[in-house]
């Protein structure tokens, strides 16, 4: 099966968890697309729910497919929120933000009863930090926000570059306006202690490590789903 069939097979199996009436948050990336494609498919069928997008891209696809969207001011409490990740620990830690979505992912999924991690088998890890960290920082003071964010990450036993996200040659922004710094670490020994550093960093507005949010994980192999949590 070929990586695009298992982020599918992931969504297809996070769809059959949705009823009618729910209010759900729709993720961002390669993987939740799959989700809200799926989602849209019920929904012509006659499924009655309604979704707050974690993108401006994600807001794209669900309104082009007629997927009825709201606001957390409106909707400020959900059901379930369906989103892809970076990586996946045992314990159900992510790093998210490859898409530069995570702040918005976070704030959807802290609102949200159950947060239901879609994802091909190659994301799930030992230790977490392969993936760079994405960490989004404001671009007034980003010297000095660099600085703290190094320190944050020596504290937490975390040794590696930062780099500023650039797309096109430009600094790649947020749907936020903010920037990325993408922190290669390799390994982050104590995700907890790195998340509580990075979150005392004025200047950083949120980083990837999801910690306590996600409720499960529908890990699609080839030799079949893995689910981790309670779905
Ligand atoms: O900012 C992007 C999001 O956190 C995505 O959910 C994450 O990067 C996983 O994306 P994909 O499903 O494309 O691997």
């Amino acid at each position: 099966m070929s990586l695009e069939a298992l982020k599918r097979e992931a969504a297809a199996q996070a769809v059959a968890l949705v009823r009618p009436g729910m209010r759900l948050g729709l993720g961002t990336g390669s993987t939740a697309k799959h989700f809200v494609d799926l989602l849209a498919e019920r929904v012509r069928d006659g499924l009655d729910v309604v979704g707050v997008p974690t993108s401006e891209a994600t807001r794209a696809q669900a309104e082009r497919l007629g997927v009825r969207l709201t606001t957390l001011d409106e909707t400020p409490e959900l059901d379930l929120t369906v989103d892809g990740a970076d990586e996946i620990d045992g314990a159900l830690r992510l790093i998210k933000g490859g898409g530069g979505a995570h702040l918005r992912e976070k704030i959807v999924a802290s609102a949200s009863r159950r947060m239901v991690v879609i994802a091909d088998e190659t994301k799930l890890v030992e230790t977490l930090g392969r993936f760079p960290l994405p960490i989004e920082v404001v671009s007034f003071g980003l010297g000095a926000t660099r600085r703290a964010v190094e320190a944050a990450l020596a504290e937490a036993g975390c040794a590696g570059t930062l780099t500023v996200r650039e797309r096109d040659g430009a600094a790649f922004r947020t749907d936020s306006g903010n920037l990325i710094l993408d922190a290669a670490l390799g390994r982050i020994p104590d995700p907890e202690r790195l998340a509580e550093g990075l979150d005392r960093v004025t200047g950083v507005v949120e980083h990837g490590l999801f910690i306590g949010l996600a409720t499960a994980a529908i890990l699609a192999t080839s030799q079949g789903v893995k689910v981790l949590g309670e779905p």
